[in-house]
Order: C-alpha cells, then sequence, then structure tokens
C-alpha cells in the first residue's frame, strides 16, 4: 500500500545565525569549542557558507558577504543564557516501541522482547496505530534536538514506509530499516516473517519507497536492519549481507547486550567462534554496519570490529534499565572503534539523546569502579558521541555533526534559562517572603548564579537540562522545531 509519493526538496532562505556557538572540535573528543560572538551564514541548500569568530556587529558580516543581503537573521540573546549547539544524532531507536518508554518492569532482554516488545510492534499491522506511534515519536525525538536518528521500524511494509514518509515530511533526517527476523523457533509466530527470502523482499519493497520519495537519499536513507542474529536465519543473515554489497546500502543490528542472549548465540549458531564473527561470516560486518550495545566483547571480537571499521551505538540507559550490563566505551575508544550513542527507546526509557549523555558519564563512573578511573568520561567527551561520533557512526561525518563551511545547518538552539546560569528570572523573594526565615540576609544572585564559565553552563546544562531548552531545532537549514 503506497502512502506518499511527495518528493523531498526544500529551499530555505539564506540565514545568518549570530551569537554564541559551541561544538566538539573535529576530532578532538576531550574538549569543546566555544565561540562567544560568531556569526554562520547558512545558504538556501542548508549548507554553512562561512563561519566569522569575533563578530562585533551584524552589518559588518551583511557587507562583507553581499549574497546575505537579504538574509534571515537568527540571534542568541546576549547575556549568555542560549548558544548554537549540533543537532543531536540517535544511532540506535526502536519508533515502534515508542509508546512503551518507561515501561520494563524487572524484566531483561529475551523476556523483555516477548513480554513487551513483540506483541507492540505487531500491533503495527494497523496503519494507524502506525501512524499515531510514528508521528508522535519523530515530533518528540524533534523536539529533544535529535535531528538525526536510525530507526528500526517493524516488520511491517506499509508502516515502514510511512515512517519514512513522517520523517520527510517533518524534516528530521532518518534512517529507516524494516526490521527482518524469519527464525520461526525465536520469534513468536504472530510476529515473524515468513521466510528469508520475504524477509529480503519486503526489505526491497521499503528501499523501493524511499527511494522514491528521497531519489538520492538527502534526509532519508533506508537502512539494512537484520533484528539481531539470534532472530534471523542464517539464509536470511546470508541474503542479507548479499544486499548489503550489492546496495551499499548502510546496516544495523544487534550484539552482544546481554549474557544470556550471547549464549543462545552460541548454541545457535555453534559453527562461528563468537558473536561479531557470526556477522562477519555473513559479510555485514563492515564500515557501513552500526552494532547496537556491543557490552559482552572479546578483545578478539574488538579487534575484529576494528580491522573491518564496523560501528557502535552506546546506549547507556537501555544497558541500565534492562540491567544489561555496563559497556567499556573507554576501552572501545582506546581500541579505535568509533562509538556513537543510541536512546534505544524503549529498552531505553527516554527518547532525548541529552539523557543518553547524561547516562554515558554515569554509566563510565560505574565502569570505573571496577576498572580504574580512566574509564570515566567527561561531558566533553559524552557531547564528542552524541554529535561528531555518531556523525561517523552513521557516515555522515563530512555533513553533520559540527559547524564548518561545508556542513550542513543541523542545529538546536539551547536556552539555559531553565537551569540556574544566571542572577534574574527567578522569583526567589516570592517564595521565599512566605517563610519565617532568621538569618543571614541573601548573598544576592549575582555571587550565587551566574559565574559559571561556558564549560559550567554546558555541564548544568547535561546534569539538569531537558527537552524545555531546546528552543529551535533545524535541519539542513529547515526549522523543524520551535518551543512557542
Ligand atoms: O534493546 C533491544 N531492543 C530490541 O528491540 C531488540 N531486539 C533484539 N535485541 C534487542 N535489544
Ligand atoms: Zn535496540
Amino acid at each position: 500500500m503506497a502512502t506518499s509519493s511527495r518528493k523531498y526538496k526544500v529551499v530555505n532562505t539564506p540565514t545568518i545565525y549570530f551569537g554564541t556557538f559551541i561544538h566538539s572540535p573535529r576530532d578532538e573528543a576531550s574538549k569543546l569549542d566555544v565561540c562567544e560572538e560568531g556569526a554562520i551564514g547558512v545558504n538556501s541548500d542548508g549548507v554553512i557558507d562561512f563561519v566569522e569568530r569575533d563578530v562585533k556587529d551584524i552589518d559588518s558580516i551583511v557587507d562583507k558577504y553581499p549574497s546575505f543581503k537579504n538574509a534571515e537573521i537568527v540571534q542568541t540573546r546576549p547575556e549568555g543564557t542560549q548558544f548554537f549547539f549540533p543537532g543531536f544524532i540517535d544511532t540506535h531507536i526502536h519508533a515502534p516501541q515508542y509508546p512503551n518508554a518507561g515501561v520494563f518492569g524487572s524484566s531483561t532482554l529475551l523476556d523483555w522482547l516477548n513480554k513487551y516488545t513483540f506483541p507492540r510492534e505487531a500491533s503495527l499491522s494497523s496503519l494507524s496505530v502506525a501512524r499515531t506511534i510514528y508521528s508522535r515519536c519523530v515530533a518528540r525525538t524533534l523536539s529533544h534536538g535529535t535531528t538525526t536518528a536510525a530507526y528500526y521500524a517493524t516488520i511491517h511494509v506499509p508502516a515502514t514506509n510511512l515512517l519514512a514518509d513522517i520523517c520527510s515530511a517533518a524534516g528530521q533526517r532518518a534512517f529507516v530499516g524494516r526490521v527482518c527476523m524469519d527464525h520461526k523457533d525465536i520469534n513468536p509466530d504472530f510476529y515473524c516473517d515468513e521466510s528469508a527470502d520475504e524477509s529480503i523482499a519486503n526489505t526491497c519493497l521499503c528501499i523501493d519507497h524511499i527511494k522514491k520519495i528521497d531519489p538520492n537519499y538527502e534526509l532519508v536513507s533506508p537502512i539494512i536492519t537484520p533484528r539481531f542474529a539470534p532472530s534471523c536465519t542464517a539464509e536470511a543473515l546470508e541474503k542479507l549481507g548479499k544486499l548489503a554489497k550489492e546496495t551499499g546500502l548502510p546496516c544495523q543490528t544487534h550484539i552482544s547486550e546481554n549474557r544470556n542472549e550471547v549464549q543462545l548465540v552460541k548454541q545457535l549458531f555453534p559453527e562461528h567462534d563468537s558473536y561479531a564473527e557470526v556477522y562477519d561470516a555473513f559479510g555485514l560486518l563492515t564500515p557501513k554496519m552500526i552494532l547496537g550495545h556491543a557490552i559482552y566483547l572479546s578483545k578478539k571480537e574488538m579487534e575484529l570490529i576494528k580491522s573491518r571499521d564496523a560501528k557502535i551505538s552506546h546506549c547507556p540507559v537501555s544497558n541500565s534499565a534492562l540491567t544489561s550490563g555496563g559497556a567499556k566505551v573507554r576501552w572501545l575508544m582506546n581500541g579505535g572503534v568509533t562509538v556513537g550513542l543510541g536512546t534505544d527507546v524503549s529498552g531505553g526509557y527516554s527518547p532525548s539523546i541529552l539523557e543518553a549523555v547524561r547516562a554515558t558519564t554515569l554509566v563510565s563512573r560505574h565502569v570505573a569502579l571496577s576498572d580504574g578511573d580512566e574509564c570515566k568520561l567527561s561531558v566533553e567527551e559524552s557531547l564528542y558521541l552524541a554529535t561528531r561520533g555518531g556523525a561517523k557512526v552513521v557516515g555522515l561525518e563530512n555533513k553533520i555533526g559540527g559547524f564548518e563551511v561545508g556542513m550542513e545547518w543541523d542545529a538546536q538552539l539551547i536556552g539555559l534559562e531553565l537551569v540556574e546560569t544566571t542572577g534574574d528570572d527567578f522569583a526567589e523573594e516570592e517564595v521565599v517572603d512566605k517563610v519565617v526565615f532568621e538569618g543571614p540576609k541573601s548573598a544576592g544572585p549575582v555571587d550565587v548564579f551566574g559565574w559559571e564559565t561556558w564549560d559550567d553552563k554546558v555541564a548544568k546544562w547535561v546534569y539538569n537540562g531537558d527537552d524545555r531548552n531546546t528552543l529551535g531545532v533545524w535541519v539542513k537549514g529547515r526549522k523543524v522545531w520551535s518551543r512557542t
């Protein structure tokens, strides 16, 4: 059933963004680059034309770049409470599971799949259910600053095509994968592909649809998606590996998330030495593969993944919620493996990558308790993973993840008014006046709030912020979300 045949094409008004810009330098995870008084010109294709630092007045910039004479101007507030930041990249999210976010009880992966997840995903055989869930999911992730998402959909072709349509219409950059799962002994009978051939044929139908709505995959791309090794037969994995090679399309799957799952893979694929080698044997371990979780990898597997240049999506919220374990991100990074962040909704309870950033720092501290202080990841490193790291994971590091000439304007405007970084805007007296308080007088707001450096402000955003701080979101220069 076709859902839409409208092609993606957007022409924007050239725009100059003025004010404070913060991003991670391209290959430097440990610090942020703060440009307090800058200007970025974005042309009608959504591409950054110029970046200027130490800008004292708007007129001089407009004079210098005549093609921006009639540009729209978007400016951060001057009091140091707002900044532009690259859009977040969610490298692993299950859109159909969005209504289940937060509902996992005390289950762990394999029982969670059967109890909560497969029944929910099966309900998307109804296109109207899919429409409700997918519109909500895309709107909510955009509102949290997610400008790019690598989505797992379901086994249903019409619903998967609808997800692609919704991303295209809403302006979210997306990889949309029809989930392949044909193993009859593992998947429930109400939610399983008929055969390996059906897995491939239905995947091709989804690829064809996306090709129709976005022929050059400018915004929305198909992604080949074997759910995980246990849910696929060897025949399906082999055919999907061939399809990946023929089409050159990206791929995504899960790996080593849970100890019982790793055991199951050993039982199902006894002829292969490890989980990673199963994917490698079927031609799926390539630079275009995104592996979700990667908690229980051996050193040999990590080295194999590195040698194939496959990528890893770290999903700390999900790994904590489902008691899966703590991924050793520092170890992966030291081994030269490319890592990005995923929400993994609904194993993860939140659609927010900011939450995943926060959890990345916290989970790394738990890992540090057993493996040493070196494992701790800083706010700066975690934000790097959410932007530059994610961009590398989805193969778009030359387009998104930072602010350089030639990159596309995928950005969010962050407002810090709600995270206590200024002396004003808080009706302290109103509350305190009602309380009988005998003691020294307040030191005054400026001494207590408003002293923070930009690094401090960013840390306060990461640890105390949420989507209320996300004031505006742009993808490829198009405004796709605004907090009114
Ligand atoms: O976190 C996860 N979510 C899923 O939907 C899934 N399927 C297989 N393995 C999975 N892990
Ligand atoms: Zn997942």
